[in-house]
């Protein structure tokens, strides 16, 4: 028998997204379904952001021990017991699924549907044997490993950020192919916990990133014995677990023991029927407005499956975008220019707004880049984490865009995306007093680096100082 319901908000899809608009309209006073197909907590908690920075902090963890001379403690060889690992991750998410939960957001008062949901009409979504009938429609659901077509991988078994975490017994060899942030944070947590890996990238790895950043973070993979094979487009692959081989343009073969596919991703649109409600896509996602809008004005699309950008903190701040329209009937629009990303490899890379190669060809003359070094900062060549820098690049005396690579560039992003989000000038960055010796003050240094030549450089400042020195009592 068919149950109805109807509903103010009706979510689908219970990962970054999908949680924080539910939550958000529960607790406003909407009444809100949210439908969940697989896990709650998404992409995020279950097979990414999660699991991938639990398993990054025990390759930490074994390659303290490794390197420690430089501060006299001898190196020993780790004994990575690579279950146990694996334990840690599995505790990490345990330990935050409650916050994602079902009895969680029942307790809130979200009507929670576990199955997937699909369009029937403009206005209904069915789930099982029930019809939801809502107000606005928010799609969330996310997004899935993009299989390439290369030849035999239908054959042969390989591993995705939905499969790779589950392995208990660390891989002998371990081939990714793509060096993107997956490929790349993947190959340094197998690496130092004991594996042998080979990145085959079909480009740049890391090419979205600043070159001169890029270049860092692989010194240092390529120095802890990361393979990284650049230009090296993944043709076919043959094989078995235990025994993978990869073949590049040009003939050159790889062999491993497993094979990790890390080449991007595809919104999870499947499922939804989306015709029926008229919602129109696109190869990156649905097909949104500014203010997240698809085609049938009742549907927004959010996070992944909206096709802006992967990461949860954007499905957070899209679902900020919703319920400011959807719930209280406000005019609302993203923008792009402040949203970060971090690459958390060790060093990690970290980026807002332009990069300088975008800021130069938008800005041209106008822009001015200014950086600084970690081997300039105090609290870093006491820690040993001397590699890296950071570049702001400065337009009209605004940042538009900061790079910053070394060790936690992601914790030294935070004041840039709060300047930048809210439009602050670099004396902002320059008048603030930090804690010494911090790290966050190789931002000040950069900030500094702008306003110098203005104090140190000047002919009429100087002659001005000379002035009042020859006056003053
Ligand atoms: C290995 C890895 C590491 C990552 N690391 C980071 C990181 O460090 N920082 C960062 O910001 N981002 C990271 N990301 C990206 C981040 O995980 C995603 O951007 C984020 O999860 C997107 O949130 P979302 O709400 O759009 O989708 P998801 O969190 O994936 O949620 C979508 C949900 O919808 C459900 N669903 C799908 N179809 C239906 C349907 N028809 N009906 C009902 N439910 C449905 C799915 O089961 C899923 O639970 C990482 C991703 C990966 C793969
Ligand atoms: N720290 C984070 O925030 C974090 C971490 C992991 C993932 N993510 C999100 O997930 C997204 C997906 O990550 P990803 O690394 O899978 O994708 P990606 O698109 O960033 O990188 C994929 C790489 O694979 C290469 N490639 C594609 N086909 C190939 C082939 N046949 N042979 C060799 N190389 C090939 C591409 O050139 C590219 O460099 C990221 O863009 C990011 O938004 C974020």
């Amino acid at each position: 028998m068919t149950t109805r319901i109807k509903t103010d908000i009706c979510v689908i899809g219970g990962g970054s997204g999908g949680l924080s608009v539910a939550s958000g309209a529960v607790q406003m006073g909407a009444r809100v379904v949210l439908i969940e197909g697989g896990a709650m907590g998404g992409d995020c908690l279950n097979h990414g952001c999660v699991p991938s920075k639990a398993l990054l902090a025990a390759g930490k963890a074994a390659h303290a021990q490794r390197s420690g001379a430089a501060f006299g403690v001898a190196p020993v060889r780790p004994q990575v017991d690579f279950a146990a690992a694996k334990d840690h991750v599995a505790r990490t998410i345990a330990t935050i699924a409650p916050h994602d939960s079902v009895e969680r957001f029942e307790g809130l008062g979200v009507q929670v549907l576990q199955g997937y949901g699909r369009f029937i009409s403009k206005t209904e979504v069915q789930v099982n044997d029930t019809i939801v009938t809502a107000r606005r429609f928010v799609v969330a659901t996310g997004s899935s490993p993009m299989v390439p077509p290369i030849d035999g991988l239908d054959h042969v078994p390989y591993l995705t950020n939905e499969s790779i975490f589950d392995l208990r017994e660390c891989p002998g060899h371990l081939l990714i192919i793509g060096g993107g942030p997956i490929g790349m944070e993947m190959a340094q947590a197998h690496a130092r916990l004991g594996a042998r890996v080979t990145v085959v990238e079909g480009a740049s790895a890391l090419g979205r990133d600043d070159p001169e950043a890029a270049a860092v973070v692989l010194a240092h993979l390529r120095d802890e014995g990361v393979e990284i094979i650049e230009n090296a487009q993944v043709q076919a692959v043959r094989g078995r677990t235990g025994a993978v081989e990869v073949e590049v343009a040009g003939g050159t073969v790889f062999i491993g023991t497993h094979l990790l596919v890390a080449v991007g991703r595809k919104p999870n649109l499947e499922r939804l029927n989306l015709e029926a409600a008229g919602v129109e896509t696109t190869r990156a996602g649905v097909r949104v407005d500014a203010g997240l809008r698809s085609s049938n004005r009742h549907v927004y699309a959010i996070g992944d499956v909206a096709g802006q950008g992967q990461f949860t903190h954007l499905a957070g701040y899209h679902a900020g975008v919703v319920i400011r329209s959807a719930v209280l009937g406000l005019p609302a629009r993203t923008r792009s220019d402040h949203i970060p990303s971090v690459t958390y490899t060790d060093p990690e890379l970290a980026q807002i707004g332009l990069t300088e190669a975008d800021a130069r060809s938008k800005f041209g003359a106008q822009v001015q880049v200014v950086r600084a070094e970690m081997a300039g900062n105090d609290r870093a060549q006491a820690e040993g984490k001397t590699d890296g820098f950071i570049k702001v690049m400065v337009v009209r005396s605004r940042p538009v865009g900061v790079t910053i690579v070394g060790a936690q560039a992601g914790e030294l992003m935070a004041p840039w995306a709060l300047a930048i989000a809210n439009g602050l000038k670099m004396s902002a960055m320059a008048g603030t007093v930090l804690p010494y010796p911090t790290l966050a003050e190789i931002g000040k240094r950069a900030a500094g680096a702008f306003f110098s030549p203005k104090l140190f450089d000047n002919a009429v400042l100087g002659r001005f100082v000379r002035a009042v020195q020859r006056f003053l009592p």
